[in-house]
């Protein structure tokens, strides 16, 4: 099916210690999901291990494409933008489709970054420099980029941290429906619990080894999280998540 994503038995190390430890899951056409856990979990590392970026030491991925190779649409954790990078977001957006540079675009490229900066609301920005834009401006023009080639699959790392909470919840509500719409398989990486539980279908919690898959109330009202939050009352965590129990609590668990 175009955009499923099967990871078998998934095992990265790096310097000889264990990172991810034979995780397995699949994500579905159409489907909400995300990856949950404490710092340094390893879900950036998986994210890049389906990216193709890490090299895993066992197991595998697969991803299927409608021609074979699906198109994979990717929001990094970080992105370091300079202030005075005199790159205009449009031409920013433009980089995604991997062409020349934006003169040499033709009319179906230069509608495809059009289509893209709408759906995201940031049309209006294309013409500012985009070490101009605010922290929330430039994460819609990263989700514009990653969305330009209409991708089969979306992986977002954490993209919606360093938002306000309406800025959130506008952003998970276009990715949700970019992800209907389109039967995009989305995976994304949460410290957001109540974004998580609001627009995941399904989840991938892990933890040191530990990794339960299953619907998002499933994994989230588990023994491993009541055990991780200490609670599952998980009104009580705040739209911080992680980092309020990670505070409140001090466990040393992390
Ligand atoms: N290229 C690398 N070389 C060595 N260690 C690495 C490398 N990449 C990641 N790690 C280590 O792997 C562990 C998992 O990192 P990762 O970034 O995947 O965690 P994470 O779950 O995404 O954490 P966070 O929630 O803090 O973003 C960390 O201990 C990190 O230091």
């Amino acid at each position: 099916m175009t955009g499923e994503i099967r990871v078998d038995n998934l095992q990265v190390s790096f310097n000889g210690e264990t990172i991810l430890d034979h995780v397995s899951f699949q994500a579905n056409p159409g489907e909400m999901f995300a990856i949950i856990g404490p710092n340094g979990a390893g879900k950036s590392t998986l994210l890049k291990t389906i990216l193709g970026l890490i090299r895993p030491q066992g197991g595998h991925v697969s991803l299927e494409g409608e021609t074979g190779k699906p198109i994979v649409g990717y929001v990094p954790q970080s992105r370091t933008i300079d202030d005075e990078t005199p790159i205009q977001a449009g031409d920013f957006v433009s980089l995604g489709l991997k062409v020349r540079i934006i003169p040499w675009m033709s009319p179906s490229e230069r509608r495809s970054v059009k289509r893209a900066m709408e759906m995201t609301h940031t049309l209006h920005l294309a013409k500012k420099p985009i070490g101009k834009l605010s922290g929330g401006e430039r994460q819609r023009v990263f989700l514009a980029q990653a969305l330009v080639r209409a991708p089969d699959i979306l992986l977002l790392d954490e993209s919606t941290a360093n938002l306000d909470p309406n800025a959130q919840e506008q952003m998970m509500q276009l990715i949700k429906s970019v992800c209907h719409e389109h039967k995009v398989t989305v995976l994304f990486i949460s410290h957001d619990l109540h974004l998580v539980k609001e627009y995941a279908d399904r989840a991938l919690f892990m933890s040191r080894g530990h990794y339960e898959t299953g619907g998002v109330n499933h994994v989230m009202d588990n023994k491993a999280m009541e055990w991780l939050y200490h609670s599952t009352d998980h009104e009580k965590l705040g739209r911080r998540g992680l980092f309020e129990m990670d505070r409140e609590h001090k466990t040393g668990y992390f």
